[in-house]
């Protein structure tokens, strides 16, 4: 059994890809298919069995099968009642970043703290992807049985070829892409300078190179498996947020309506965590085990877990706050005169409340998910869109926010925002080079299951636009229906 990073690293190579898209991209030889994920190892150790031996708790109707696309999974042999326990893990099965106030003389640890400096908050994925890469270059690492269960492939876009990432026709997301392949390529140099000096019996990966590849399957690997839970608890009484892997519990699939869920459990007299998966509903024979992953856009789980979800509720679209562009929106739906580009100075201070003016102005909106759109935006176009200040003044900024609360300055301004946001709907569609008719019958021809994944991507996101269009076409046409029963 072999757990170097070479074995990986052979399979995947680091291609730059800069000709077509200035986007640099790391990319797989091996194309798999979803269906039969491959591990680490051809044949891993039992992780049910593991998991017990370590002294933690498997329902004896729970097995790992495979899922359909999803690969695997765990699924129920018989019928588990609501409330049962599912899994349960003690404190030490978790693989979490080490905390510890001193190294204790222990220099390995040093240098990984050294090289885990350089990771930015954000990508927190990379922080405990530095453990999982020590320990799977680790001989005789106490969880080689989890590593070498771990999918050997991520379907993440940071693996995606210079055409797909194109593919995915989504300014916001192509960026976070191009933001984590070139600060992946950067690392690899920060990690090599960092450990060229250090000792081979300190030597955070035991001696082995890491490069950009293995670090960006070590950050697929937590970010498409690792939970944010309940860390020590602190003296104020309160704990901090610490992400972990969590092995044979990570092998759930995700739904937005699970049937079990993660709970920690703090025994009596024993400060140790103990992790546990419980049904929260009742579990049929041969149902999937699932979890939320969260509420979460398209983009999240594109980027962190490599998969899109269909009719995701949560999924919306981001737009620039730029007065050029909701002038030529507000034009293009009838409107005279827009301000968006020369606000009154009592406009202005409404814009700064809500954040979409002045130098830390955030002018990120987004239109879709629950809300439809964003309070911020709605607040702006309908501030935007009268000369009366009085009115303005009658309401406070959450009444303004609120799509529920009709027309709090009049039938006449609330349509002119309405057909406005459907004018910015269709610029922002057309924004898109393709039509969905386009892109489903692409996928009917048949193409790489990174391009599917491509166009699911921008199919979701049209969807999206037409279905905000649909709902604000509806509102129109209620408050026309309300007016000519008012006159
Ligand atoms: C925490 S792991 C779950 C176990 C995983 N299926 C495996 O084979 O190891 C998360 C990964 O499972 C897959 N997955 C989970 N839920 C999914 C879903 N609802 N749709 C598609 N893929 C899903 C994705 O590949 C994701 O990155």
């Amino acid at each position: 059994m072999s757990n170097s990073i070479a074995s990986t690293t052979s399979k995947i190579v680091l291609t730059i890809n800069s000709k077509t898209t200035g986007v640099t991209t790391f990319h797989r030889r091996l194309t798999t298919s979803a269906t039969a994920t491959p591990r680490l190892v051809p044949n891993p150790p039992d992780l049910i069995k593991w998991v017990k031996k370590e002294g933690g708790f498997v329902h004896p109707s729970v097995r790992i099968a495979q899922s359909g696309a999803f690969g695997l999974g765990l699924i129920a042999s018989e019928q588990i009642p609501k409330g049962s326990d599912l899994i349960a893990l003690p404190d030490h099965v978790p693989l979490k970043f080490p905390e510890i106030e001193s190294d204790n003389g222990d220099e390995s640890y040093s240098s990984l703290v050294n090289v885990a400096r350089h990771v930015p908050e954000e990508l927190w994925a990379m922080r405990l992807g530095l453990k999982l890469l020590q320990e799977r270059a680790k001989t005789g690492s106490f969880w080689w049985p989890y590593i070498s269960n771990l999918p050997e492939t991520y379907s993440v876009p940071i693996f995606f070829s210079g055409d797909d990432i194109k593919n995915l026709q989504y300014a916001p997301l192509l960026y976070q892409v191009n933001k984590r392949c070139r600060f992946l390529l950067d690392f690899e140099k920060e990690v090599r300078r960092e450990v060229e000096d250090v000792k081979l019996q300190n030597h955070p990966f035991g001696g082995r190179d890491v490069d950009a590849s293995s670090l960006g399957w070590a950050m697929s690997a937590v970010s498409s498996r690792a939970f944010r839970l309940h860390g020590k608890a602190l003296q104020n009484g309160n704990s901090s947020d610490v992400p972990m892997m969590l092995p044979l519990i990570d092998m759930c699939n995700h739904s937005f309506n699970p049937n079990a869920e993660i709970v920690q459990e703090q025994g009596s007299g024993n400060p140790k965590m103990l992790v546990k998966v419980v049904a929260g509903t009742n579990i049929k024979e041969r149902d999937n085990l699932t979890l939320n992953y969260g509420c979460l856009n398209n983009d999240l789980f594109l980027l962190d877990y490599g998969f899109v979800v269909p009719s995701n509720p949560y999924d919306c679209i981001e737009l620039k706050y730029d007065g050029g562009l909701f002038d030529a929106a507000s034009m293009a739906a009838g409107v005279s005169n827009p301000s968006f580009s020369s606000p009154a100075s009592w406009q202005k201070q409404i814009l700064s409340e809500l954040n979409l003016e002045g130098e830390r102005a955030l002018l990120k909106v987004t239109l879709g998910g629950p809300e439809v759109v964003e309070g911020r935006l709605l607040a702006a176009l309908r501030v935007l869109l009268t000369n009366d200040a009085e009115a303005v003044q009658k309401h406070d900024l959450d009444t303004l926010k609120s799509l529920s609360i009709k027309s709090p300055l009049g039938l006449a301004n609330e349509t002119a925002v309405l057909r406005t946001l459907i004018a910015l709907c269709v610029i922002a569609l057309n924004h898109f080079p393709t039509k969905i008719m386009e892109d489903e019958s692409l996928i009917e021809k048949g193409v790489s299951s990174s391009t599917e994944l491509a166009l699911q991507f921008r199919i979701q996101k049209k969807s999206v636009i037409i279905d905000v269009m649909k709902d604000l076409t509806k509102r129109v046409k209620l408050l026309s229906a309300n007016e000519s029963l008012a006159s």
